[in-house]
């Protein structure tokens, strides 16, 4: 079993004396070293699955452990394991001792779009600027886990003061309406641990293993869960690479890494060097950029996969003509190469530039998906439907009630709804439980009051079935009732209304599927599936199996996977480093670092090929700019380089060249389709 590892990755599976930290370079093996751990700890050290968690840093991820751990098990089920973000392995937590934190089982989680909103309450503001600051630094408290009083005291100008006011009150709102938000998830089940010790208790008897993938991108409030977790012993494997830290912005904090030496005294530290990804000139490139940070931790990589091809380095005249040079690239290596789509990947800095490449691909009848961009449950439509589930799940929940009551329409005007409000925060209760109060039912006229209780009534009815009937059936019956189809035909063009349609019927597929559990879990009933719903929707949309499709991804989101041929795009200074982590690290250094990590973790993502493309003119907020290549394309080992049309290249070959490839390119698809 242990045969397809090398000597160190081996020594890392069968470690189990004390904490350990695998640190090592990207492509290294390290992800291997969970999955493989995590069969090894079953097999053949009597681990049940249900005492061993690994944690993955997207659902994704998770999905493709659990099914690589899935094949590797011969005999034994993988029934119990936990193999989940932190969110989500919070969340578990949460739900089974809400209780203890006051909260039902019941409890919503929000959306940053249902906490903007709250924020926007709160605040009596609709200036969105100030609301996204206010979000992000309560955010930023949270995962620093700081509350509401300690941010108080550690305010040290008005606006932060504000702020940390303004965090108060967002946080009895939140209980009010029994919900958490996304940083919740970490943070509640740290301090119910801290002020329940018999549950973390518990919980450290139920989890004996935990594992922790991309560690390098944890921050304080889930470096504490881990610490609060595998207690003194620290019977934990961590693996991560400093180098490839890249959510800074969000909290995470590398110095964990550090961190981790100075708490745990026994820990130790596995080192791994060999790369089995990328080709020496990849991870020449790789390595020659890095090496302009300052270091944590000394690191070396190597790789036996051959030189390979030079890097690829094109300059464009804007992104137009960017996105049509990539794809016509793409469509002749993939013609010449007999390759597949799914062996591509166009990444880039920010969701927006994604836009000119789709519409390239469209042209061209090249299929791709598109990560890390709106997830499917983003749709209006599906969050329409999810509003209904949070409501029949946790009728507190006044997001989803004020959407649901209003979707479709169904005579409960913005009168009923704003009296309602009024007579509810006076009260300190729920909007639906306003509904009930008689003081306020006086308030309003009998048409109003019938349509409003009419609505109520029939959340209630639908909250008993929802107990004992499968999810699915629910939902549909649900749907029949509310007319949503007429809905979207009576508001939408009919062929947007066909498509919506189509997503919601996905949708309750989906759902029933899900209901019936798969191989790996149990049965889940409709108040299980909305909390999952919600933490995926956050995460990052729906799993589906890998189509034939080329990837679109943003550099975030393409952390931990790996390509065959990979395209760089809008590697410009502005771009990659982003014009924000320019500005900041004039003022306090440290972003153009995590800039150039994040070309690092672009860079590695490539197994046989790479191609780095900039612009030389761009639109921008409407008006036309120059472009400056990145700094980073100056770090590039020159000599694994070939550059085509930017001032780098040799002016006489490089046009040649580029006309003799383009005529090239355009025989080649023309037999393509005559082919
Ligand atoms: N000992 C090995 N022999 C052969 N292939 C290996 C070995 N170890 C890892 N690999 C392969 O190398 C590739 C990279 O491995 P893996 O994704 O685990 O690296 P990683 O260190 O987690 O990378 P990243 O830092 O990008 O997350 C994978 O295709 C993996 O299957
Ligand atoms: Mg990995």
């Amino acid at each position: 079993m242990l045969d397809t590892l090398n000597s160190p990755q081996r020594e890392a599976v069968k470690y189990l004396d004390g904490p350990l930290l695998v640190l090592a370079g990207a492509g290294s093996g390290k992800t291997r070293v969970i999955t493989q751990k995590i069969v090894y700890l079953i097999e053949k050290c009597g681990y049940l699955p249900k005492e061993i968690a690994a944690i993955t840093f997207t659902n994704k991820a998770a999905r493709e452990m659990q099914e690589r751990v899935g094949k590797m098990l011969e005999s034994k089920s993988t029934k119990g394991l936990t193999i989940a973000t932190f969110h989500s392995l919070g969340l578990q937590m949460l739900r089974q001792e809400a209780a203890l934190l006051g909260y039902k089982p019941q409890f919503s989680i929000l959306d940053s779009s249902d906490s903007f909103k709250i924020l926007a309450d709160v605040l009596a503001t609709t200036d969105k600027q100030l609301l996204r600051k206010t979000q992000w630094q309560i955010s930023s408290w949270k995962n620093a886990f700081i509350n509401p009083d300690q941010a108080k005291q550690l305010a040290d100008e008005e606006l932060t003061h504000a702020a940390a006011k303004v965090y108060q009150i967002y946080q009895q709102t939140l209980k009010a309406y029994q919900a958490v938000d996304f940083d919740d998830l970490i943070k509640l089940p740290v301090e119910l641990f801290e002020q329940h010790p018999e549950a973390l208790a518990k919980w450290q008897r139920k989890l004996k293993y935990l594992l922790i993938d991309e560690y390098q991108d944890t921050n304080a409030c889930q470096y504490k869960l881990v610490k609060m977790l595998t207690g003194i012993e620290g019977r934990f494997t961590a693996v991560g690479d400093d180098d490839q830290a890249i959510y800074g912005w969000r909290g995470a904090d590398v110095e964990n890494l550090r961190q981790l030496t100075e708490d745990f005294s026994r820990l130790k530290v596995i080192k791994l060097e060999q790369n089995y990804r990328s080709t020496v000139r990849i991870l020449r490139a790789a390595n020659q950029v890095i090496a302009n940070n300052p270091k944590l931790f000394e690191k070396k990589l190597w790789s036996d996969l051959g030189t390979g091809d030079l890097i690829q380095v094109s300059a464009a005249r804007d992104e137009e003509h960017e996105a049509e040079a990539v794809v016509m690239k793409l469509m002749a290596h993939k013609f010449e190469h007999r390759t597949k789509h799914l062996d591509y990947a166009i990444l880039y800095r920010g969701n927006y530039q994604a836009r000119v490449i789709e519409q390239q691909l469209r042209n061209h009848k090249v299929p791709y998906t598109v990560s890390g961009g709106q997830s499917f449950f983003d749709k209006a439509e599906i969050k329409d439907l999810v509003s209904y589930l949070r409501l029949i799940a946790n009728e507190d929940d006044d997001p989803a009630f004020i959407r649901a009551a209003t979707t479709p329409k169904k005579g409960i005007g913005n009168t009923t709804l704003e009296r309602l409000g009024e007579y509810a925060s006076l009260h300190k209760i729920s909007l639906f439980a306003a509904a009930f109060e008689g003081e306020f039912q006086r308030e309003l006229g009998n048409r109003q009051l019938e349509d409003l209780l009419n609505f109520c009534q029939y959340i209630n009815k639908i909250q008993e079935r929802a107990e004992r009937d499968p999810a699915g059936e629910v939902l549909t019956d649900l749907l029949n009732t509310i007319q949503y189809e007429v809905f979207l035909y009576d508001s939408e063009e009919p062929r947007a209304a066909e498509t919506k349609w189509k997503n919601v019927l996905d949708f309750t597929g989906w759902l029933t599927k899900k209901g019936e559990g798969d191989d790996a879990n149990e049965e889940r009933n409709l108040l299980q599936l909305t909390q999952m719903i919600s933490l995926m929707s956050m995460l990052e949309g729906r799993e589906n199996g890998e189509p034939d499709a080329v990837k679109l991804s943003t550099l975030h989101a393409a952390k931990g996977l790996e390509f065959g041929h990979v395209f760089l795009i809008g590697v410009e200074e502005g771009i990659l480093p982003h014009r924000e982590s320019v500005e900041a690290d004039k003022l306090k250094p440290g972003k153009i670092e995590e800039e150039r990590r994040l070309m690092y973790v672009g860079i590695t993502r490539a197994q046989k090929s790479l191609n780095i493309s900039w612009c030389k003119k761009r639109k921008r907020a409407g008006e036309t700019e120059i472009c400056e290549p990145s700094r980073f394309l100056a770090e590039l080992p020159q000599d694994d380089v070939r550059h085509f049309g930017g001032p780098a290249a040799d002016p006489a070959t490089s046009k040649e060249h580029g006309k003799e490839r383009m005529a090239q390119i355009r025989a080649m698809l023309g037999n393509q389709n005559k082919g």
